[in-house]
């Protein structure tokens, strides 16, 4: 799926929502645990309750990767079971020299046929270009992180332009690419900042995780974030996948997750 069908299936579904996969194996209902797929079988169940209320499902590579093969299997037989109609993001955090990079893409684009990647834009133009040579596919930059480390580099202030960091790296990453083929990741948690993030970048989709687990407001978030488009994918994780930690975890999913795209559809007017 490319970024004019997400547009579309926002405005059909009349949400925004990314349903964030991050099947973590400790926190498996007891019944499923032992079972010899089971993070399939959790990730098929949330899917089957969940599609109706999202537009996106992004799989945090690391849950699966830390299980080795099996955990590789499953990230692979999950990505084939989300419906087309939904935009699948490889949380992978990738970028490295150019001919890695090149492999990187390789791995999330073909081998793994996701419809985007997260790229870590630190090692510099070089390392993201091999992603933005894919046609039909979205390179997905790493913005204003969620997290209280974001402040370690990401709110140096530039001592030309007395900007930060991380608005030099919106401004140049996206003269990169355009919104049909790069997003930005820009944390729930940094609301206050999602007004000057719309003026350097007003048109490119964001991912915006960190609502939830993480505290984020849904409410600022839409208020600064919306653009004419939506321009958002909010992601929420834990908050959906593990409501419930019994033999109900997919339906009360399903509950928070239409609860979520309620809000969302308010957001939008619509
Ligand atoms: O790139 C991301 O998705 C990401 C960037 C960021 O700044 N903060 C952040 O939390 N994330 C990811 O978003 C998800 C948040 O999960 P929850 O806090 O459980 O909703 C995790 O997969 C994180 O790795």
């Amino acid at each position: 799926m490319n970024i004019q069908q997400l547009i579309e299936q926002i405005r059909q579904k009349k949400n925004y929502l990314c349903v964030g996969l991050d099947t973590d194996i400790t926190k498996l209902p007891a019944h499923l645990a032992a079972r010899p797929d089971a993070v399939f079988e959790f990730n098929k169940a949330i899917i089957d309750a969940t599609k109706d209320h999202c537009v996106s499902y992004k799989l945090n590579t690391a849950f699966y990767e830390s299980q080795g093969l099996k955990g590789w299997e499953a990230m692979e037989k999950t990505l084939h079971y989300i419906p087309s109609t939904h935009f699948t993001i490889a949380d992978a955090k990738r970028g490295d020299i150019g001919n890695t990079s090149s492999q990187y893409a390789k791995t999330f684009f073909e081998v793994l046929p996701f419809d985007s990647v997260t790229v870590a834009p630190y090692m510099g133009e070089d390392s993201v270009r091999p992603f933005l040579e894919y046609e039909n596919k979205v390179t997905i930059v790493l913005g204003l992180t969620s997290n209280k480390g974001s402040n370690d580099f990401q709110y140096l202030k530039l001592e030309q332009s007395s900007t930060y960091l991380f608005e030099e790296v919106l401004t140049k990453v996206a003269s990169w690419g355009t919104p049909g083929n790069l997003m930005f990741v820009a944390g729930a948690t940094q609301a206050s900042q999602l007004a000057t993030i719309r003026n350097i970048i007003p048109d490119n989709f964001l991912l915006v995780p960190g609502v939830g687990a993480q505290g984020g407001s849904l409410e600022e978030v839409s208020k600064y974030g919306l653009n004419k488009n939506a321009g958002l994918l909010v992601n929420a994780s834990r908050a959906i996948i593990f409501a419930s930690p019994g033999e109900d975890f997919a339906e009360k999913a399903g509950v928070v997750a239409k609860e979520y795209a309620e809000e969302m559809r308010s957001y939008l007017g619509v």
